[in-house]
């Protein structure tokens, strides 16, 4: 068993997640605690720059416009978050075996084979003083995979150890949201659904300057608008059978540009709820159980429109002792030990590669 530090900086710019695992890369030993360092307004604005700088990206090394500032500003987030971590929890680096870190996506287009998660590997390994496992989805697009969704695998280990029955499904609602579906020791099917709080969040900025409805309140006092969302749903992408994945800005909201603000909110996160439902039919059999973790999984408002609109029973994350928040940097702890011991981190029904496939680039500090 080693012990993995995982950290994730997901599409919602909302700041590194940091976690602390023990795992073989099969089994999960058990879980230490978790922490968030939060990215500022200054600091969010530059990444929202470096994502608009990386649209017109072909070479995966580039660093055009903001994206050479927005990169150290990354690692040095995420070096700041592993040393703050490691002193609330009185841990040495010598204690830390390895850190998986995802870094920051700023474009996903794996049909052109492109994915870049900017945060310099090397440069973190090396000031931390810990073997660090980064850039994980490479591989996988340059094998002609969708390079996401990453945490299938992780999402099956915590359903074996909870013993769940299957068929079951794990909702990761982010910035995109992305369903596990599980049943019994098959391999996982997986992909994106659709937007997860991204729309929502991104309305709410253009709307109140806050970018975030917290608890789903506003969406909570407004109508859904059945013409918009009926626009919103005629996406090709809802009818694309699995695997498939998104890039966080796929879809427009210009749908609801006309509604009142509460009236938008609720629209597009019947719109998220509606989406992740869709892949219903793509399924080999409907979930009786979606357990839902991510930032989502705090907005009860899209909780209830996904049992509405799933016809299931929907629990979090945290009915099961898992941790909403941070189980994305968790499952990039173990993906970090499965990278170490040559293990698959993706599969033909999670990303589509020909074959099993592990992934990741060791840095040694
Ligand atoms: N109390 C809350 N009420 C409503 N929404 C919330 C609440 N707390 C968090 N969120 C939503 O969760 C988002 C952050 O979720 P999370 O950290 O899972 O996203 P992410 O990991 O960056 O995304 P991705 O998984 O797509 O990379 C916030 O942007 C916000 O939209
Ligand atoms: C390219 C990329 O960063 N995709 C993210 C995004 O955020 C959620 C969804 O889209 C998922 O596909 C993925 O992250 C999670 C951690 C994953 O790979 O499982």
């Amino acid at each position: 068993m080693l012990h993995a530090i995982g950290l994730m900086s997901g599409t919602s710019l909302d700041g590194v997640d940091v976690a602390l695992i023990e795992s073989d890369g099969i089994s999960i030993s058990s879980f230490g605690p978790t922490g968030f360092r939060p990215y500022d307004d200054e600091e969010r604005a530059l990444l929202r720059r470096a994502l608009a700088d990386a649209a017109s990206l072909a070479d995966r090394k580039a660093r055009p416009g903001a994206l050479r500032e927005a990169e150290a500003l990354v690692t040095e987030a995420h070096a700041e978050a592993v040393e703050r971590f490691l002193a609330a929890y009185a841990l040495r680096a010598r204690e830390v075996d390895v850190v998986g870190f995802h870094g920051q996506t700023v474009i996903h287009r794996p049909e052109r084979r492109l994915t870049v998660q900017i945060g310099d590997g090397a440069a973190l390994a090396r000031r931390l003083g810990i073997r660090t496992v980064h850039d994980l989805r490479a591989a996988d697009v340059a094998a002609g995979g969708q390079g996401a969704p990453f945490v299938p695998v992780f999402h099956q280990a915590l359903v074996r150890r909870a013993g769940l029955a299957g068929p079951v499904a794990v909702l990761n609602v982010g910035g995109v949201a992305n369903v596990t579906w599980i049943d019994a020791d098959a391999p996982p099917i997986a992909c994106d659904t659709g937007p997860g709080n991204a729309l929502i969040d991104d309305f709410m900025f253009e709307r109140t300057g806050a970018g975030i409805d917290r608890d789903g309140a506003a969406a909570a006092r407004g109508r859904v608008d059945p013409a918009a969302l009926d626009r919103l749903m005629a996406h090709p992408y809802f009818a694309q059978r699995p695997p498939k994945s998104l890039d966080r800005n796929a879809f427009s909201r210009e749908a609801v540009s006309g509604l009142a603000t509460e009236d938008g909110a609720a629209t597009l996160t019947a719109f998220t709820a509606r989406s992740v439902a869709a892949i219903i039919a793509h399924l080999p059999a409907a979930p009786a159980l979606w357990i839902v973790c991510g930032g989502g999984a705090r907005n009860p408002t899209l909780l209830r429109m996904l049992a509405r609109e799933t016809g299931a029973d929907v629990r979090t994350a945290e009915d099961f002792g898992w941790s909403a928040e941070a189980l994305e940097a968790q499952a990039f702890a173990f993906l970090a030990v499965r990278s170490l011991a040559g293990l698959p981190l993706t599969f033909p029904t999670t990303t589509g590669v020909a074959e099993p496939l592990s992934g990741g680039v060791l840095a040694e500090p």
